[in-house]
């Protein structure tokens, strides 16, 4: 009762004018005046409901949005997705009371008899949860959010709208049969929380509605042992869950219909189908969609790397040039004003010289000691699922890393053949060859198979967001404020694409068997590309993220060539590599 008793406690509430105190203070005239409910007493309202609350203009802060969507349809994935991409906390009303039950406070025994029966935990109960996950990210000065399962009711749809201004609603539409499968395929890996979901869904058109097919999304090896099921994710709960949205949370979505508010979206199906759409129609795709990661991106960065320009450069608020009329989307930090004339669109070619390191005004360690630091955060991952830090890869000797676009790509492959034909003076020379791609342990393994490559195979996690740092590093170690920074970010723009990419897709159930010739190989590879990004991702969202190659090391932050692919294919003379690494 931790929570509640607080709030029937003014003098803990204090009067910041915080947007959690506010919620408290709504909250506490709202449960003056609803009913009760019948486990707990109604409470006392210690400040009367102030109708000139203080709202934060749009431009100040970063997005609000909430999104809405029956059990299982997949608000956690996407709003998790949106919210790295944004910058913004994810917050789940649903973790907030798993949390809260896992805590064993006095609440989660009645929280778990509630949560298991399908049924939704008091108006009071969630936005006390609510409230006090608010103060903690307003005290640490978060801004801005995206709601996962909240508001679920109308009445909480009401308090929310009486104290916070939210810009838009994206309410998740799915079939119910579909929503049954994949509520019943849920897993969560119990020791790093990540949800997956083991369900192969190929449901067949009816009735007007499209056929849907969605890939599992598996787990890496070092989670499954660890999977467990939610204990409401049964079926007859499920049905359960899904009648009590039905009833009492799909009204919210005329609530917010009237307000002219929602935005609708049916999801056309997995991940690799669904992502590109819904950032389309958030306007979030193509130059907006690259801006916007430029400028979280850059914060990142920033905050990481450069803070002392910060207050050189305050935090100026970047709106968007072509926001959707329903949007108004903003960064509390920006682009650097030298990167001002980024533009970014698909295509682009952004080769770099080779051998950067020698262009006018780089200097080779600018970020002093943080860089190194950043780069130990950067983890990639062996084909037994163990994760080292990138750096690790040429802190102490040369190595020539290749990034992949996927280990589908036909073109990874001939140039995995390429280096590996250079791979004696490699060796001769004691220089690593190593490549990383973003997919699964198996994926990597067919690729190997299927390839001369013999060099180090590396993944990164797609999910994680981390293919983007992986990208990165090959810059961090230059001087942020020249043009070769500008460029490293468009890069990243262009390499973070692959965040769109499922990792769940099981290439290597379809690998043709072992021992085929070359030309086989390729045919296979062609197969795979096709299927994992042209017919998945390319025509939807204009095109994979762009490899490349990079020689490094000796030394953490000792990048001594950088080639950026500026399409498929667009091997760099291995001349130029072997200058590089070997001469
Ligand atoms: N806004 C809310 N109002 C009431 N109960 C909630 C709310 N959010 C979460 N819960 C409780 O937590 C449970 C799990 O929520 P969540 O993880 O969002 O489930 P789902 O997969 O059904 O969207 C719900 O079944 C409900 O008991």
């Amino acid at each position: 009762m931790a929570a509640l008793t607080r709030l029937s406690r003014p003098t803990s509430w204090g009067l910041s004018s915080s947007m959690a105190s506010i919620i408290r203070r709504s909250l506490s005239s709202s449960a003056v005046a609803s009913e009760p409910s019948a486990n707990f007493p109604s409470y006392p309202s210690p400040f009367a409901l102030n109708s000139n609350l203080p709202r934060k203009d749009p431009k100040d802060r970063n997005v609000q949005w909430v999104f809405l969507g029956c059990p299982g349809v997949g608000k956690g994935t996407y709003a998790s997705r949106l919210c790295n991409l944004l910058g913004v906390p994810h917050i789940a009303t649903g973790d907030l009371v798993r949390e809260e039950l896992a805590s064993s406070g006095p609440l989660s025994q009645q929280l778990s008899e509630i949560v298991n029966q399908g049924k939704l935990v008091s108006d009071e109960i969630i936005i006390s949860l609510l409230s006090k996950r608010l103060e903690a990210g307003d005290a640490k000065g978060e801004s801005g959010f995206i709601l996962d399962g909240f508001p679920r009711t109308i009445k909480q749809a009401e308090i929310l709208e009486e104290v916070i201004d939210i810009d838009l609603v994206v309410n998740l539409k799915l079939r119910e049969d579909v929503l049954m499968e994949k509520c019943l395929g849920r897993r969560i890996c119990g020791q790093c929380g990540k949800n997956f979901n083991v369900a192969s869904i190929n449901v067949e058109g009816e009735n007007g509605n499209p056929a849907i097919s969605m890939a599992p999304l598996l787990p890496p090896a070092h989670c499954m042992s660890k999977l467990i099921t939610r204990a409401d994710d049964t079926e007859t709960v499920v049905k359960e869950r899904l009648r009590i949205y039905n009833e009492k949370s799909q009204p919210v979505e005329g609530f917010y219909r009237s307000r002219g508010k929602l935005l609708e979206f049916d999801l056309p199906g997995g991940i690799p189908e669904s992502w590109p759409k819904l950032l389309q129609v958030l306007n979030l795709d193509y130059e907006d969609k690259r801006e916007s990661i430029a400028a979280t991106l850059s914060a990142t960065l920033f905050s990481k790397t450069l803070q002392p320009n910060r207050t050189d450069n305050p935090s100026s608020t970047r709106v968007l040039s072509n926001p959707s009329p329903l949007l108004n989307l903003s960064f509390s930090s920006s682009i650097p004003s030298h990167c001002g004339k980024l533009r970014f669109s698909p295509r682009q070619s952004h080769t770099v010289a080779s051998a950067v390191s020698g262009s006018p005004g780089i200097e080779s360690s600018v970020g002093g000691e943080e860089i190194p630091n950043l780069l130990d955060t950067v983890k990639v991952f062996d084909l037994n699922g163990n994760g080292i830090p990138i750096s690790d890869l040429w802190k102490d000797r040369k190595a020539v890393i290749a990034f992949a676009r996927h280990f589908g790509c036909v073109f990874c492959r001939k140039r995995a053949d390429y280096l590996a034909s250079k791979k004696d003076i490699f060796d001769a020379s004691g220089v690593a060859l190593v490549l990383i791609g973003p997919g699964s342990i198996d994926q990597a393994k067919t690729f190997s198979e299927q390839t001369k490559f013999k060099g180090g195979m590396l993944l990164n996690e797609p999910e994680t967001g981390a293919s983007y740092h992986i990208s990165a590093v090959g810059f961090e170690s230059f001087d942020f404020s020249n043009a070769v920074y500008c460029e490293a970010v468009e890069w990243m723009t262009e390499m973070i694409t692959v965040i769109g990419y499922d990792s769940s897709e099981d290439v290597a159930n379809q690998a043709l068997p072992a021992g085929l010739k070359i030309i086989q190989l390729y045919m296979e590879g062609y197969r795979q590309d096709w299927k994992l990004s042209f017919q998945k991702d390319t025509v939807a969202r204009g095109g994979w993220q762009q490899g490349g190659i990079i020689v490094a090391g000796p030394g953490k932050t000792n990048i001594s060539y950088i080639h950026k692919d500026k399409e498929a294919g667009d091997d760099p003379d291995i001349e130029d590599i072997l200058k590089a690494c070997c001469s």
